[in-house]
């Protein structure tokens, strides 16, 4: 027996289960028409976007899934079902940190799917204005790096802006470098974001030490700028050598391999509790001895986990900060109330950013 011959029966079965794959997606999608519709009787025109409900299927899924497809491979594929069922509902808009081919916008669209309308903007800033102003329903912003650690413009726009976070997207960041040239001795500039040359420091001292380093506002004009001549590159990702129509001439240059950028989402509302959440605050205290240890307390009383504490300074005093807090658990959870309710009382500063599941994918 040829080997086509040994295939056919494997696709003929291929065939059989696309089919009812079909079939079962068709129905899932009526289901989300019939949902749409309950929820426009229901009057809740702002809630189509479940990102509660998304992030328990998405959860449920992995703990079930049999196998062979690893578990983020198989969430990666209902996210994209979820996304084009909420599409058929109300397509979402989503900003983000342009242009085309930004680490923004791949974890806009590892958070959304690819059925949502997403639209770059030149600034941080901008992305705030246009959520605020509801031309978007939703928009995505860098907020930390596991390398170069946070993007203090984030939290600075937290500060003033009255919108919340209704979730986190966690991206693994591999760089690359990216030219028209041929090969990398033939490189004289190198065109990046700063936190993206800092994060490839030792790689570009290792291999290309004369090159000149230029720091640009993202990977992307970084590519789009190394598009124009011959002796220039950039350190971008995947998706901006592709658009760009660039050369790869070195792969993964990134310094930690574990480097990962955390983006939160950002909307006029937060999220309800879905059973994994987080809950983000920007907090202040008087400026004494043991005034953020007591400010802290009442997590510690409830056994309230602090994944991060970050300070930033509050632009009133000359020594004053604020701290922006990420604690586990919902806002609605009983601990978490309870701990909030002291808290307001003892913080000079005290702002609810927002609760929101916990990164899934
Ligand atoms: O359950 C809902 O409310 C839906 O709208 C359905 C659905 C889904 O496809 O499962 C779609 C979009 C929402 O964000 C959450 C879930």
């Amino acid at each position: 027996m040829t080997s086509e011959d040994r295939l056919a029966p494997i696709r003929e079965r291929i065939d059989a289960i696309d089919a009812e794959l079909l079939r079962l997606i068709s129905e899932r999608a009526d289901c989300a028409r019939e949902v749409a519709k309950i929820k426009e009787a229901a009057g809740q025109t702002t809630h189509y976007y479940r990102p509660e409900r998304e992030a328990e299927i998405l959860r449920r899924i992995k703990t079930q899934n049999p196998g062979p497809l690893e578990d983020e491979e198989i969430a990666r594929l209902f996210r994209e079902i979820m996304s084009a069922c909420l599409a058929l509902e109300r397509p979402l808009s989503v900003g983000y940190l342009g242009p085309e081919g930004t680490f923004t916008q791949a974890a806009a669209l590892k958070h959304f799917g690819h059925s949502v309308r997403t639209q770059p903007f030149g600034t941080i800033g901008d992305i705030f204005r246009e959520v605020e102003a509801g031309s978007c329903n939703f928009g995505v912003v860098p907020v930390e790096n596991s390398t170069e650690g946070v993007v203090s413009h984030t939290l600075d726009m937290f500060a003033r802006s009255p919108l919340l976070i209704a979730g986190e997207v966690m991206l693994r960041i591999h760089h690359h470098l990216l030219s028209r040239a041929t090969e990398i001795g033939a490189v004289r500039k190198v065109y990046s974001h700063q936190q993206s040359l800092a994060q490839c420091r030792g790689w570009l001292d290792r291999h290309l030490p004369a090159a000149e380093r230029i720091a640009v506002g993202s990977n992307a004009e970084a590519a789009k700028l190394a598009a124009r001549s011959g002796d220039c590159a950039a350190v971008a990702g995947e998706a901006a050598a592709e658009l760009y129509e660039l050369r790869s001439l070195a792969q993964r240059i990134e310094d930690e391999p574990g480097n990962t950028t955390r983006f939160l989402i950002i909307g006029r509302e937060d999220a309800p509790p879905s059973g994994r959440d987080k809950t983000s605050l920007l907090l202040s205290c008087r400026n004494e001895a043991g005034g953020l240890h007591r400010l802290l307390t009442p997590f510690a009383e409830q056994d309230i986990s602090m994944t991060r504490i970050e300070s930033r300074p509050s632009r009133q005093g000359v020594w004053d900060y604020v701290f922006f807090v990420d604690v586990c658990g919902h806002r609605g959870d009983a601990e978490v109330s309870g701990a909030l309710a002291q808290l307001k009382t003892a913080a000079n500063l005290y702002k609810v950013l927002g609760s929101y599941p916990e990164a899934v994918l």
